[in-house]
C-alpha cells in the first residue's frame, strides 16, 4: 500500500510530505527534486513572490546515497521568506508587543471570493482568514511536487513510464485540435514560457496574459497530462474506487483551483455518435492494436496500454488584481476583498503539479498490481505479466 501526505503553510518555515510504499532502489536526488520544484515556480504570468522566494529541499529520511531504502520518505520544502514572518506565524505564543504594528499581522476580515476564506472561517470559527488561506493556498502544490517526483522516478526506472504536461487553453486561446506532444518534447515544453508545445498559439498566450494583466485581472485555462509506456491492466472495473480514472479525476480535481477533469476525449466525447466515440480494435503486428485513442488510454477504469491523455480545468486566479466585492466581516459593511499581489495565471504551475498527482496515482497503482520490495522486484514482476499476457 502507498501513501503519502503533506503538512505546512504558505508563510510557515516548511511544506513537509511523506510518502510511504514505494520499493527500495528508486534512484532520486535533492537535486532532481529542486528542478521539479523549479519547473513549478516558473511559467509566464506568475507573481513577485516566485521571483524573491526560493524553495529550499532537505532529503529528512527515507533515501540515502541517492536511493530509496524502502522505508518511509519524508521531503522538507523550505521557504526562505520565513524570516519576515517568523513572528505572524510563529508556533508558540508571541508577546502581543512584539506583533503590535505588524503589518503582516493585520487581521484579514474582507474574505476574497472564490477562495477559502469565507467557509473556512465560518467552518473553524477563526475571525479572520490569515489561519485558512496559509493552508489552503496553492503553496502547499511544492510538497506534492516534491514527492511526486520520486513516484515520477518510480514509474519510469521500474516501468518505462514517461509523463508530461502541457498548456492547452489559456483563457479562449486553445492549441489547435490533435496537439499531442511526445515524451521527447518535455525539454522544449519546459522552454516555452507558458508551457506550450505549440509556438504559434504560446505568442498569442502571451498577448492575452499581458492584455489580462493590463486590465488588472486574471485568467484561468486548461491543461494536459500523459503518461506514455502504461502497460495494460493498472486500474480495475470490480468497484467505483479501483477504477484509475476515478482515482486519477479525484487526485486532478484535489488541486486548488482545478474545476473539471477530462479523460482522453471526455466531454467532446459526448457530442459523438457511437460510431465515431470508440477505439476499434484490429490486428496488429505482435497481436492487437487500437485505431485510435479517444478513451485517453483507459476502458472500464483500467489503463489500455495506450498512451494516458488526462485534461485538467483551472478556474482564473481568483485573487483578483481589480479586487471582487466581499463583505468585512469585522464591520458587516460592503468591502472590496484582500489583495497583496498574485500570480494573472498559474496554468503552466498546474500542469507541473498534475503531472506530480497523476505520478502519484499510477505509482500507487503498480505497487498494488506488481508489488516488489525493491525496484528490481517490481521490475521482473511486470516482465513477467508481460510476458505471460495471453492477448498482445
Ligand atoms: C500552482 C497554483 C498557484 C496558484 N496561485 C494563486 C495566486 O497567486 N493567487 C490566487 O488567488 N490563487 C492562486 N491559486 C489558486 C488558489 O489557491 C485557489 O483558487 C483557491 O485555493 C480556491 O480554489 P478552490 O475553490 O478550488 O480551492 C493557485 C493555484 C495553483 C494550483
Ligand atoms: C507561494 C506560492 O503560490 C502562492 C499561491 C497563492 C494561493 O492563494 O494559492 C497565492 C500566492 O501567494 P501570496 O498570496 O503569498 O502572494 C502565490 O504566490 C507557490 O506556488 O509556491
Amino acid at each position: 500500500m502507498m501513501r503519502w501526505l503533506t503538512a505546512g503553510e504558505s508563510h510557515g518555515p516548511a511544506l513537509v510530505a511523506i510518502l510511504e510504499g514505494l520499493p527500495a532502489g528508486v534512484a532520486v536526488t535533492s537535486d532532481d527534486i529542486a528542478a521539479a520544484l523549479r519547473r513549478r515556480r516558473a511559467g509566464y504570468g506568475r507573481g513577485a513572490r516566485m521571483k524573491f522566494e526560493q524553495d529550499r529541499v532537505s532529503l529528512i529520511g527515507g533515501i540515502r546515497h541517492g536511493r530509496t531504502q524502502g522505508g518511509p520518505i519524508a521531503i522538507e520544502v523550505g521557504n526562505t521568506e520565513w524570516p519576515k514572518w517568523e513572528q505572524v506565524m510563529s508556533p508558540d505564543p508571541v508577546p502581543a508587543e512584539e506583533l503590535d504594528g505588524v503589518a503582516r499581522n493585520e487581521p484579514l476580515t474582507r474574505p476574497r471570493p472564490g477562495h477559502a476564506d469565507l467557509v473556512g472561517m465560518q467552518k473553524y470559527g477563526h475571525a479572520e482568514a490569515r489561519p485558512v488561506l496559509e493552508r489552503a493556498s496553492a503553496r502547499e502544490t511544492a510538497a506534492r511536487v516534491a514527492i511526486g517526483e520520486v513516484a515520477r522516478a518510480f514509474c519510469r526506472q521500474a516501468l518505462g513510464v514517461e509523463i508530461l504536461s502541457h498548456v492547452v487553453s489559456m483563457g479562449p486561446i486553445e492549441v489547435p485540435e490533435g496537439t499531442l506532444p511526445g515524451p521527447g518534447d518535455l525539454e522544449r515544453i519546459d522552454a516555452d514560457p507558458l508551457r506550450c508545445a505549440d509556438p504559434e498559439t504560446s505568442a498569442r498566450m502571451v498577448a492575452e496574459v499581458d492584455d489580462t494583466k493590463k486590465s488588472g485581472d486574471t485568467l484561468g485555462g486548461v491543461v494536459e497530462v500523459l503518461a506514455y509506456g502504461l502497460p495494460p491492466g493498472l486500474g480495475g472495473y470490480t468497484h467505483w474506487d479501483r477504477r484509475l480514472d476515478s482515482r486519477l479525476a479525484g487526485a486532478l480535481m484535489g488541486i486548488q483551483a482545478i474545476k473539471g477533469v477530462e479523460v482522453g476525449d471526455g466531454f467532446r466525447t459526448a457530442a459523438r455518435r457511437g460510431s465515431a466515440a470508440h477505439d476499434e480494435i484490429e490486428p496488429g503486428p505482435g497481436g492487437v492494436r487500437r485505431r485510435s485513442n479517444r478513451a485517453g488510454g483507459i476502458e472500464g477504469g483500467m489503463t489500455t496500454g495506450e498512451p494516458l491523455r488526462v485534461r485538467a480545468a483551472m478556474k482564473p486566479i481568483a485573487t483578483v488584481p481589480r479586487a471582487l466585492d466581499t463583505v468585512d466581516i469585522a464591520t458587516g459593511e460592503a468591502a472590496q476583498a484582500h489583495h497583496q499581489r498574485s500570480d494573472v495565471t498559474a496554468v503552466p504551475a498546474a500542469g507541473v503539479v498534475a503531472e506530480a498527482m497523476v505520478a502519484l496515482v499510477l505509482a500507487e497503482a503498480a505497487v498494488e498490481k506488481f508489488g516488489g520490495d525493491s525496484l528490481e522486484e517490481t521490475g521482473r514482476n511486470l516482465r513477467a505479466y508481460r510476458d505471460a499476457l495471453t492477448i498482445r
